[in-house]
């Protein structure tokens, strides 16, 4: 078993993933380095929901490797993932899932209070973050009481403030009206670059998707403002198309500026093997969809 390349918080390599026989992922090879947010994009049934519940810990790959620094994640038990999971990611689905009977404090605490950390501790960090989130004033109030937005910051809040490694969004922006899509990815992906947390989110937003950028050029997108992805990575049919696009100048504190992409140089395609889709460019069935939307508390 080959140890991952040190500089990756997460890595996987060869996924396969099929539902009933009908392949969902297939050869699906990546690396993220820490502090690194990749968007992963395609088109809908192309797998996205499906290779973030196996980078997450919520399905397990039926071939293939994922590492989560030194961790084998493929060959953990299932409760063993799922203590990883509680204690060491986040998770955003497209819905934000609240529990109807429970403030939004308590909502955004409740993870904390599952790993055992103290209430007054959990309420305090809780707080923090919806204000952060710029729902600070919804704190005492239950979702029904909130607009869909923010009930999503609310679930944005629960899922970065128990500082976990990893944040993983599925369609973050999905329930959102357009004006307020950009504003909460923006919320979401500044919050965690301020906080060095990875995220790998999926989305269909092209808001976050790379433009190519040309050095130079007045006219390349780039001069437009700030990505808030540092790459892009696009699944077609379940396997991991040649879009790998890295970070260019714009992308604010990007970890990712390997030799695969530096200075916007969009066209980085996929290092090394076949379908590799790593920030560094040197290195080398259990459950349904409705698991995969689940809390991650
Ligand atoms: N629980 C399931 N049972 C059977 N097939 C499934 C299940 N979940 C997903 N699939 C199939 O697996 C393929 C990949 O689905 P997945 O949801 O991962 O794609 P996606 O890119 O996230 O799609 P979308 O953008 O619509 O959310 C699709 O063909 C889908 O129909």
């Amino acid at each position: 078993m080959a140890a991952p390349p040190d500089n990756d918080v997460l890595w996987a390599r060869g996924l396969h993933y099929s539902y009933g026989g009908s392949p969902a992922l297939q050869d699906v090879s990546i690396g993220v380095r820490a502090g690194e947010i990749v968007s992963v994009t395609g088109p809908r049934g192309s797998g996205k929901t499906t290779l973030l519940s196996c980078l997450s810990g919520q399905l397990a790959p039926h071939d293939g490797e994922i590492w989560f620094n030194s961790v084998p994640v493929h060959t953990l038990s299932r409760t063993s993932r799922e203590r990883m999971r509680r204690d060491r990611f986040g998770w955003v689905g497209s819905k934000p899932q609240l529990i109807p009977e429970l403030t939004a404090w308590e909502n955004a605490a409740l993870p904390m209070l599952l790993n055992g950390t103290g209430s007054r501790a959990a309420r305090k960090a809780a707080v923090e973050w919806l204000e952060r989130l710029d729902v600070g004033e919804c704190a005492r109030k239950r979702p029904s009481a909130l607009r869909q937005s923010q009930r999503q910051r609310v679930a944005i809040a629960r899922a970065l403030a128990p500082a976990p490694a990893i944040v993983f969004a599925d369609e973050p922006t999905a329930p959102l009206h357009q004006a307020e899509r950009a504003q909460v990815l923006r919320t979401l992906t500044t919050a965690a670059r301020t906080h060095d947390i990875t995220v790998v989110l999926t989305t269909h937003d092209p808001a976050v998707m790379l433009p190519k950028v040309t050095p130079g050029d007045p006219q390349s997108p780039d001069a437009a403002g700030p990505t808030l992805a540092d790459r892009n990575l696009t699944l077609v049919d379940g396997r991991l198309s040649g879009g790998l696009i890295a970070a260019g100048p714009g992308a604010t504190g990007s970890p990712g500026s390997g030799p695969n992409g530096t200075e916007g140089d969009g066209e980085g395609g996929a290092a090394g093997g076949k379908g590799m889709a790593t920030g560094d460019g040197d290195s080398d069935g259990e459950d349904s969809k409705g698991a995969a939307c689940s809390l991650s508390v």
